[in-house]
């Protein structure tokens, strides 16, 4: 038997002894030397392979671990509760030589003792923060939420308090000293570049709710939208679908992909708001000012969209004290009444009340789908220790009470508190290892996937499915003077890129665009009919719109169509060629290849969420 196997190898001519998926170029190579390369590239292409399952492998230990980390935060959301109250103290207001006298505010970790007229009144919230706390550390326990908004979750941040009391100061904060808003968006874009198992895009609105209507803060300042655009920006409408989604007609959407392009437009919203000087306050917020940060996340399941809302809210107000007349007692007393009606909806979301009084105000009818259920929320009531604002900080800390109201109604014992708290620890201590787990695991993948092009890189880059293409047939393997071509261009990551992600991640069209974009006519139809004071601005935006982001989707499937042409049939190729020198892998690779840029191109077609609105206006394009 041996004897008969080397003598037909003796017999073989060098030629013929070559493996069919492999030409020589250069007549002088010996088969020996061909065999051996050919046994390298097989190697390589086999360590591929293996490191290609591994990462397969990981995957689902990732999502699985991801999943527990959602479930144990929700459990720590549900312990503290789906409606929180902070409190934050300032130091007094008025210049009123207030350090003689003994400051009428007490402070503990969770509750805030006034004492008055020789009484003393005591406020029970989630967190007091003192007047020497900082930014970081208000931060520090507003971060948990975040989370939750990538998690899916509606969120809903609001700053409350008598004016001057540093409520823009904990949502904008000052220079050097960001505040939550800057902060929130900085940890939402390190979080979504962290996490490499789903695609997310971001997108960013701001609007003020002033004297009852509402402002579109970021519409755009081109001459060309002026008049429009200053009609338009003050005459936004709400539109509640059916399923209780809220969306505001006409209102500027920007995608946001880097924190510093948030910023810019985060800084022009800010510049575009009411303010006023008051007797507390030289710069006076005459409205609410809310910024809308829309997460939307591609999932096997489909998209899921939550929106996370930061809240600056207009001052309460003494109209008295603050010296308000006119126009600015006119703001001072719409933003009272929206206030009022925005403490109604939450104490009856406390109190589980079959009607929410959402249509009360603007205000609560925009942030209706953000405060109930799912939905997670956090006001951070601002007061002063001064004992001239005495009158103001009982008031601002009843209204904290009124939205804590069932919970303080029903004080837990001490023991039940202590049992609360080593949960929520636990449940804390799970996170930090899930997390822990998670980097591992992503660290893993990244360097998997280095080693993989490293591989690949033994490989020149020339592209032959560019040559199949044109008809000039390629054989899988080429080795001639020394080179080594690789035969099988595309590996899946370089298939989901050419698909999926042609532009960076943020820069995938969103679901507002790629809806319109097959929505096409009905769309731009539905935009003409809706009752908008500025139509035609609205529509030009939204075609404009729809024209850029329907090319850019449109020529990114015909270049993925063509690479998938290009790709099987160079598989196919490759796969007849190679069968016969390993056949097990290579019809591994390249079922496994054609299976995944399958099912890039129909994720690239995105599952659309119905009920998102068709008519918001995307302005990236104009940074
Ligand atoms: N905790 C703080 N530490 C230092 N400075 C503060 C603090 N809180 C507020 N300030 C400063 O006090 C001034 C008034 O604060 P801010 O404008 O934030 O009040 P506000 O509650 O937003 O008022 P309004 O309701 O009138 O808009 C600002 O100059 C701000 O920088």
């Amino acid at each position: 038997m041996e004897d008969s196997l080397e003598s037909s190898n003796r017999e073989t001519p060098p030629s013929s002894k070559s493996s069919p998926g492999v030409v020589y170029t250069d007549v002088n190579i010996v088969p020996e030397h061909a065999n051996a390369k050919e046994g390298i590239l097989l190697n390589i292409e086999s360590t591929i392979s293996t490191l290609q399952e591994e990462i397969l492998t990981l995957q689902p230990r990732q999502r699985c671990l991801d999943k527990q980390r959602r479930e144990a935060l929700d459990k720590i959301l549900d312990l503290k509760g789906s409606i929180r109250v902070f409190c934050r103290v300032r130091s007094p207001l008025s210049t009123n030589n207030w350090r003689l006298r003994s400051p009428p505010i007490f402070v503990e970790s969770e509750k805030i003792i006034v004492g008055s007229a020789g009484t003393k009144k005591g406020f029970s919230v989630d967190r007091v923060f003192a007047q020497e706390s900082t930014q970081d550390d208000v931060f520090m326990e507003v971060e948990p939420i975040l989370r939750s908004a990538l998690d899916g979750n509606n969120v809903c941040i609001l700053a409350y308090g008598q004016t001057g009391t540093g409520k823009t100061y904990t949502m904008e904060g000052v220079n050097g000293e960001p505040g939550i808003v800057p902060r929130a968006i900085e940890e939402l874009f390190r979080r979504v570049s962290h996490d490499n198992s789903v695609p997310y895009t971001l997108s960013m609105s701001m609007l003020e709710v002033y004297v009852g209507s509402i402002r579109d803060l970021l519409v755009p300042k081109q001459p060309s939208f002026r008049t429009a655009a200053l009609v338009h920006r003050s005459n936004l409408s709400i539109l509640t679908a059916s399923n209780g989604a809220v969306e505001i007609e006409g209102l500027t959407d920007v995608e946001i992909t880097d924190f510093k392009q948030a910023n810019r437009w985060y800084s022009r919203g800010k510049r575009a708001r009411s303010t006023s000087w008051t007797n507390v306050n030289e710069t006076s917020s005459r409205s609410h000012c809310l910024t809308r940060i829309t997460i939307s996340q591609t999932s096997g399941v489909g998209e899921r969209v939550s929106k996370l809302w930061l809240v600056d809210l207009g001052g309460s107000e003494r109209l008295l004290k603050t010296g308000a007349t006119g126009q600015t007692m006119d703001e001072g007393k719409a933003i009272n009444l929206s206030l009022s009606a925005l403490g109604d909806v939450i104490s009856a979301l406390k109190r589980k009340r079959s009607h929410i009084p959402y249509r009360n105000s603007k205000l609560t009818q925009i942030l209706s789908d953000s405060l109930g259920d799912g939905s997670k929320v956090l006001m951070i009531v601002h007061i002063s220790s001064g004992e001239d604002d005495l009158g103001e900080t009982l008031c601002s800390l009843s209204f904290a009470q009124r939205v804590r109201s069932v919970e303080s109604n029903r004080e837990i014992s001490e023991d039940l508190k202590r049992q609360k708290q080593t949960c929520i620890a636990e449940l804390e201590q799970q996170i930090n290892d899930i997390e822990e787990e998670l980097e591992n695991i992503r660290k893993q993948i990244k360097r998997t996937h280095n080693l993989i092009q490293e591989k690949k890189q033994l490989f020149p880059p020339n592209d032959p499915t560019i040559e199949d293409h044109e008809g000039s047939p390629r054989s899988p393997l080429v080795i001639g003077h020394g080179e080594i071509t690789e035969s099988l261009p595309t590996t899946e990551k370089t298939a989901k890129k050419t698909v999926c992600r042609s532009g960076p991640r943020f820069m995938a069209s969103t679901v507002c665009s790629r809806q319109r974009q097959i929505a096409g006519g009905e769309v731009s139809g539905k935009i003409r009919t809706a009752k908008s004071v500025s139509r035609s601005n609205a529509d030009f935006s939204v075609s404009q719109s729809f024209n850029l982001s329907g090319r850019y989707v449109i020529s990114n499937l015909k270049n993925a169509k063509t690479n998938l042409v290009k790709f099987e049939g160079t598989i196919a190729k490759g796969r007849d060629l190679l069968l016969k020198c390993k056949p097990d892998n290579m019809s591994h690779n390249s079922i496994d290849s054609k299976s995944s840029s399958n099912k890039k191109v129909s994720k690239s077609h995105p599952n659309l969420k119905a009920t998102l609105p068709k008519h918001r206006r995307r302005m990236s394009d104009l940074l």
